[in-house]
């Protein structure tokens, strides 16, 4: 074998109340790489398609190559690797755009090397290459797009996540206005301190959430998406947000809230129509604004990244 191309999906991190700490992986939209064995050593990116010519090649800045530097120094490979980046992400779209790409060049170049790590295990290389895309080793994009899923991490230090349960019939829309907000942008405009009463209210959101996905009641998920640390001070930054949560009121969403950093908005619903009709609905509101945006419904993906072709 001498090389292996994966895919990785989009993610949603936070899902409302679990800010850095919870997110899940969406079906479709991703990104591809293609991980070779090269003679020259060292890790190299190559090719990058589909980012408009705007990602760094250079090795300490790519996400894709920052976490598998840092991969093959921990597996001690000291041959060479070159990456192909195929960016079916948007940049600075709240979707897990770097994420994916690490998560997809993990997924290759460990089944290219014979599998050295399990799957969990790429995690903390995935990390790193947050920490430079945005400044923070945030783990709620790479983990689910890692393992699919919700995921929950419940420690950062020590690094201790788990998978969730994924309740049969749940959608999302992912509302994409054309713009891009850095990561570490809307990070720059949250408070630092949370008051006690918030985070009382964070706390009971977040534990609702986790029980509700695993009790598979629809109720509970929605009267737990509610955020009070970041969506106050973010939500200002996102044209339509507020008049997408009053379109979707009355059509049987089971809410609504930021994905990520933003500026994407992803409603969950309970069923795939409902899910349709909440794509209809922003598409009116984006209408009335006249701001471009991209819709996408899709189901939760289960599975994470994955291998789709070996030669
Ligand atoms: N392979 C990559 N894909 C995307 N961004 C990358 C990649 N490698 C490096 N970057 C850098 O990461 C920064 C973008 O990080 P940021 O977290 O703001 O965006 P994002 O991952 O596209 O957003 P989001 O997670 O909100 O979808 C940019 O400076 C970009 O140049
Ligand atoms: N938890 C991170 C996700 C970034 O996509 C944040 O909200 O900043």
């Amino acid at each position: 074998m001498k090389n292996v191309t994966a895919f990785a999906p989009a993610t949603v991190a936070n899902v409302s109340c679990g800010f850095d700490i919870l997110g899940f992986a969406v079906e479709e939209m991703g990104d591809k790489v293609t991980v070779s064995l090269s003679d020259t050593p060292g890790v190299r990116v190559v090719r990058i398609e589909g980012d408009g010519g705007r990602l760094p090649y250079e090795t300490d800045k790519n996400t894709c190559s920052v976490a598998l530097k840092a991969f093959a120094e921990h597996i001690g490979f000291e041959g060479g690797l070159e990456i192909e980046l195929f960016k079916g992400l948007p940049l600075g779209s709240g979707m897990g755009s770097s994420a994916a790409s690490s998560v997809a060049a993990l997924e290759a170049a460990n089944v290219l090397l014979g599998n050295p790590l399990e799957k969990k295990d790429l995690l903390p290389f995935a990390m790193k290459a947050e920490g430079v895309a945005c400044g923070a080793e945030h783990a709620d994009n790479v983990a689910p797009s890692l393992l699919g899923g919700f995921v929950l991490i419940r420690s950062y230090h020590p690094l201790d996540v788990t998978k969730l349960h994924v309740p049969k019939g749940l959608y999302c829309t992912l509302v994409h206005p054309h713009f891009e907000l850095n990561t570490a942008d809307s990070r720059s405009v949250l408070r630092q301190q949370v008051s006690l009463k918030d985070a009382i209210i964070q706390s009971g959101n977040i534990a609702g959430l986790v029980a509700g996905l695993f009790q598979e009641d629809m109720g509970l998920i929605s009267r737990s998406l509610q955020d009070v640390i970041a969506e106050p001070s973010r939500s200002v930054l996102i044209p339509g947000f507020d008049e997408v949560k009053n379109a979707v009121k009355d059509i049987g969403a089971l809410g609504v809230g930021i994905s990520g950093s933003g500026p994407t908005t992803f409603i969950l619903s309970p069923a795939q129509d409902v899910a349709y009709a909440a794509k209809e609905a922003c598409l009116k509101v984006f209408e009335k604004i006249g701001l471009d945006v991209d819709i996408y419904v899709s189901a939760v993906n289960t599975k994470g990244t994955y291998v789709i072709n070996k030669s």
